[in-house]
């Protein structure tokens, strides 16, 4: 069923909300009709029939706890079966909606909306009426899938079908997610798709690079603070819990952080609770955690440098990215896919690839993974002669090249080798670190941590 033909019924206790709605509603649908009282709705439903219903999540009366709005729809289901239910939710109350879902509500909300996408959400749930179909009763239907490849998001190899697999199964559910994978892999791009996937989408995928935090900013920035803290705790500050509340919490480099810290995460995780720093007053959580490392999580934990009741907090679900080097199909549609990219970008046509080019990037052992290839591809399309990339087009990372001919020249330890290569990459770079770290294949946070290690 198309918008324009759709009769909409609105159930809030706000009157601004019912007003908002009216206004919205009288151009784009057939007939809106609001109801302040959810009382009047069984009343209302006897007397006409309404292709969707949008049901506030909230009644004065219950203060906040969604019971009421379950219960309505409850009521909803029974008398009308045929008419699809959308919740209307504070920010949040997500968990509730997410509760609204299996029981029966087409799709949910969050207020403050943008009016276009209330309308796309009323279109969307048309759509099964459309099909001759009654609305979905019972548990929810899935959404409509989302190819990955709208989240550039790109592997054909069976390895990468799989982590695609476990991504589809996992986004809907409130499991936590470790992410597990070598520098360059996608961590970061799968916990977008995750976030993107979730019934958590509409609300913020907040990022906390934890190698980036030392010690003494921790605590502020991931609990927030009150203002008179510290010294330089000029105002209340909102940490990154509190900010993805309703939303996504994705805590990068997880594998970095100090014992200490580990014990300050564990707590909060276990009482889902923070405590700003200078309050006593304890913030209750509401957040979706992945958390990604390219440590070896497992041997840390071995060597007692990482806590595993930690570990059993992240890993509800692990998922694990296979390097590049395992899935030499994938290097070429990546290959392909950042030429395509690249040459738009720098206005050129899209180049083809030589044979002999295309078995290169096979072969080569790619330490930088997927972030190495982008800037691979992105120098040859830069430099290339002509619309045709050649094996000369490509350069490896100057610390692979330096790897691999140290490797015939004898016993030289792998710490010196990569400091040195550091040391020279900045060099060429006259000191310029994010130049250096897109030589070397690295984020410049990656980088940073190896200036540390090697006391640079
Ligand atoms: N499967 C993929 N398809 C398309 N692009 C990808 C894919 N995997 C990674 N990339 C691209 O490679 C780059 C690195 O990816 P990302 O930052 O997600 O990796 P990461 O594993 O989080 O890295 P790090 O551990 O260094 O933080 C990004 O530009 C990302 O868009």
């Amino acid at each position: 069923m198309i918008l324009k033909k759709a009769r909409v019924l609105v159930v809030d206790d706000d009157t601004d909300v019912l007003f908002a709605m009216r206004m919205l509603l009288r151009t784009e649908v057939q007939e809106v009709v609001t109801e302040k009282n959810p009382e009047l709705l069984l009343s209302l439903l006897s007397k006409q029939r309404f292709d969707v219903i949008l049901l506030d999540m909230n009644y004065k009366s219950t203060l906040g706890t969604g019971n009421e709005g379950l219960y309505w729809l409850g009521r909803i289901r029974e008398k009308a079966p045929g008419s699809a239910v959308i919740m209307i939710t504070a920010h949040g109350e997500v968990s509730t909606a997410v509760r609204s879902l299996k029981a029966g509500a087409t799709d949910f909300l969050v207020k403050p909306w943008h009016n276009a996408q209330l309308l796309d959400t009323l279109a969307a749930a048309l759509q099964p009426l459309e099909a001759g179909k009654a609305a979905p009763a019972g548990p929810a239907a899935p959404r409509r899938p989302a190819s990955f490849a709208e989240f550039s998001l790109l592997g054909e190899s069976a390895a990468m079908q799989e982590v695609f697999h476990k991504i589809e199964k996992v986004a809907p559910t409130e499991a936590n997610i470790l992410l597990l994978g070598e520098n360059g892999t996608g961590k970061e791009l799968v916990a977008k798709a995750i976030h993107q996937k979730s019934f958590r989408a509409a609300l913020p995928l907040v990022t906390a690079d934890l190698a980036a935090m030392s010690e003494g900013i921790f605590e502020s920035e991931l609990f927030g603070h009150r203002k008179g803290a510290f010294t330089d705790a000029r105002e209340d500050r909102t940490g990154r819990f509190a900010a993805a509340s309703g939303g996504t919490l994705f805590l990068d480099e997880i594998g970095n952080i100090s014992l200490a810290q580990q014990a300050k995460l564990l707590t909060v995780l276990q009482n889902r609770e923070v405590l700003p720093v200078g309050s006593n007053v304890p913030v209750p959580i509401d957040i979706r955690l992945i958390s990604a490392t390219n440590a070896p999580l497992y041997e840390l934990a071995a060597e007692q440098r990482f806590r595993k009741d930690l570990i059993y907090r992240l890993n509800t679900v692990e998922i694990t990215l296979p390097p590049l080097r395992a899935r030499a199909d994938d290097v070429l549609l990546l290959a392909r896919h950042f030429a395509g990219i690249y040459a738009a970008r720098n206005r050129k046509p899209t180049p083809d690839f030589e044979p002999a080019t295309l078995t290169k990037l096979r072969q080569h052992h790619w330490p930088g993974n997927v972030r190495e290839l982008q800037h691979a591809v992105e120098r040859a399309v830069i430099l290339a002669e002509d619309d045709v990339l050649r094996p000369h087009d490509f350069h490896f990372s100057a610390m692979d090249a330096l790897a691999v001919t140290t490797l015939s020249e004898g016993p030289l330890q792998l710490n010196e080798v990569e400091k040195a290569t550091i040391l020279r990459v900045i060099e060429r770079h006259n000191g310029n670190i994010t130049k250096a770290a897109k030589e070397l294949g690295l984020t410049r946070t990656a980088l940073y941590r190896r200036l540390e290690k090697h006391d640079l």
